[in-house]
This record gives C-alpha cells, sequence and structure tokens, in this order.
C-alpha cells in the first residue's frame, strides 16, 4: 500500500525529533520549558466563549499540503493582533516546516503579540515535543490520534498535563471517537478532513458529534467558511471551531473574524 501524507509527515516527523534530541537534550529543553512564561488556559477560554457565543481556534497557517500556499503576506505576529481583535478565544499556530512552511518561531511570534492562549499545531509522538512545546510558550497540543498508540496518546496527555497545558484530541472516525474518550482531555476535536485522503466534509462533526461524551467539548475542524457552517454544527452541539484556511484567504482577517463570529446560533442541539 502506498503511504499517506500522515505517515509521510509521520516519518519525517521522527527523524526531525532524533535530530532536534541530539543537537538539544531533554534537558536543556525541559530547562527551558520551566524558565517559559506560565500557561494561559486554553480549554477554559474556550468554554468561557461558548457561554454566550462560540469559542474560536484561530488558525495561524500559511501553507498545507492540500492546498499548497494560502497566505503570502504573513506576519504572525500582526494576524495574533487580528485574530484577536475580531473576537477569537484561542490561537492555533503551525510549526511544522516541510509541509505547512510553519515555524516554532512563529508562535513564540503570535503569543507575544497577544493574551490568548496558543495551541502547538503539530504532529506529536515524543515527550520531547511536548517540553519543546512549552518551552516555545505554547498552552495546548494537538493529539492526532489516527496518528499514535493508545499508549502514545495517553503519554502525550499526560506530559502535557505535567506542564500545566491543555490537550486537543482529534478524531475523524467512530473507532477513533472511542479511544479518544477514554483520556481525560476535555477538548474533543472533530476533524473534517480526513488526513489520509484530504476529502473534507462537515458530515464528520455530524455524525460523530452524537457520541461525544456529555463530559467533553465538542471542536469542529477544518473546511468551516461562513456562519451559516458555524450555525449547522452548532446544532449538532460544536459551538468551538478550529478554522485555517478560510481566514488565512482574507485580507482584512479582524473584520472577517468578528464577522463569522456575530449571531451565534442560540437555539437547541439536535
Ligand atoms: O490542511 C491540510 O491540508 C492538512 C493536511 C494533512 C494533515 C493536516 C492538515 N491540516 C491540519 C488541520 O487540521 C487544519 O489546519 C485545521 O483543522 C484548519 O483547517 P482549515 O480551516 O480547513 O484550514
Amino acid at each position: 500500500m502506498t503511504d499517506t501524507i500522515l505517515d509521510k509527515i509521520k516519518a519525517y516527523k521522527l527523524e526531525e525529533v532524533a535530530a532536534d534530541k541530539a543537537a538539544r537534550p531533554m534537558a536543556d529543553i525541559e530547562a527551558d520549558a520551566r524558565d517559559a512564561p506560565p500557561v494561559r488556559p486554553f480549554a477554559d477560554a474556550l468554554h468561557h466563549a461558548t457561554l454566550d457565543g462560540y469559542g474560536l481556534i484561530a488558525e495561524i497557517k500559511k501553507a498545507s499540503p492540500s492546498k499548497g500556499l494560502i497566505r503570502e503576506d504573513f506576519d504572525p505576529a500582526a494576524l495574533a493582533r487580528a485574530y484577536t481583535a475580531g473576537g477569537a478565544a484561542c490561537l492555533s499556530v503551525l510549526t511544522d516546516t516541510p509541509s505547512f512552511q510553519g515555524a516554532k518561531d512563529y508562535l513564540v511570534q503570535a503569543r507575544a503579540a497577544c493574551d490568548l492562549p496558543v495551541l502547538r499545531k503539530d504532529f506529536m509522538y515524543d515527550p520531547y515535543q511536548v517540553a519543546e512545546a512549552r518551552a516555545l510558550g505554547a498552552d495546548c497540543i494537538l493529539i492526532i490520534m489516527a496518528s499514535v498508540s493508545d499508549a502514545q496518546a495517553q503519554e502525550l496527555e499526560d506530559t502535557a498535563t505535567e506542564w500545566g497545558m491543555d490537550a486537543l484530541l482529534e478524531v475523524h472516525d467512530k473507532a477513533e471517537l472511542d479511544r479518544a474518550s477514554r483520556l481525560k482531555s476535555r477538548l474533543m476535536g472533530i476533524n473534517n478532513r480526513n488526513l489520509k485522503t484530504f476529502e473534507t466534509t462537515l458530515d464528520t462533526t455530524r455524525e460523530l458529534s452524537r457520541d461525544v461524551p456529555e463530559d467533553k467539548l465538542i471542536v469542529s475542524e477544518s473546511g468551516l467558511s461562513t456562519p451559516e457552517d458555524l450555525a449547522d454544527m452548532a446544532r449538532y452541539g460544536a459551538r468551538i471551531f478550529l478554522i485555517g484556511e478560510s481566514l488565512m484567504r482574507q485580507q482584512d482577517v479582524e473584520t472577517a473574524t468578528r464577522q463569522l463570529l456575530a449571531n451565534p446560533m442560540t437555539g437547541g442541539v439536535m
């Protein structure tokens, strides 16, 4: 069978982490993590935002494997300020370089430019990356269930907790949802994009949302672009959204963010 993009990303990411460890041992990274600015509560900020509106995790994303270059005029600090002014509750910053043209320093720049909690958006396999995330200032990490074993997911979650960070669990099918439901993290991300084929459909949130345990907060991820999309997802119990491309393509990011979040759905859940 041919490798999927996720297989390819995992292969180079493990090589990258091995090289990073050789260049800077874990003890050095841990020392930096202990000196990092205090954690900003990520899940709490999202929960608070959902009480009278939507919780937006606004993504700083320059390029992607499915779309290539998304935004040429790319200044992480300016984007962080625009998202904050537009009403985002949290930021997500891609730190992967080969596939997303991201950078670790983009996270540092974005977080320094605002007061929002920040997700390190990367492909995580090793506690080293979690400590590194904290050293960069991250407040939350991503755990992609399709790409890790149960034991790895548990180890990543435990390490995030030890550093005081939250973890966003990401699932795309029922089997992944069942595995993620056994973890403690509150944030259950339903990725509308199949990371193996790139097919993106909001049916994924519509279908999986009904099986998400009640104590979890549903985060609908990918392929969202209009207020109607958000209202649609809210009818299925998702009031938190992770959005990158559609906002990154706007010239006026602040206004686009504000318009997207205006008039949140207040009715009941299906
Ligand atoms: O975005 C991709 O093409 C992609 C490909 C392979 C693995 C991950 C990928 N994206 C990561 C994400 O989950 C999205 O950046 C995030 O959910 C925002 O999605 P969107 O609003 O569609 O940019």
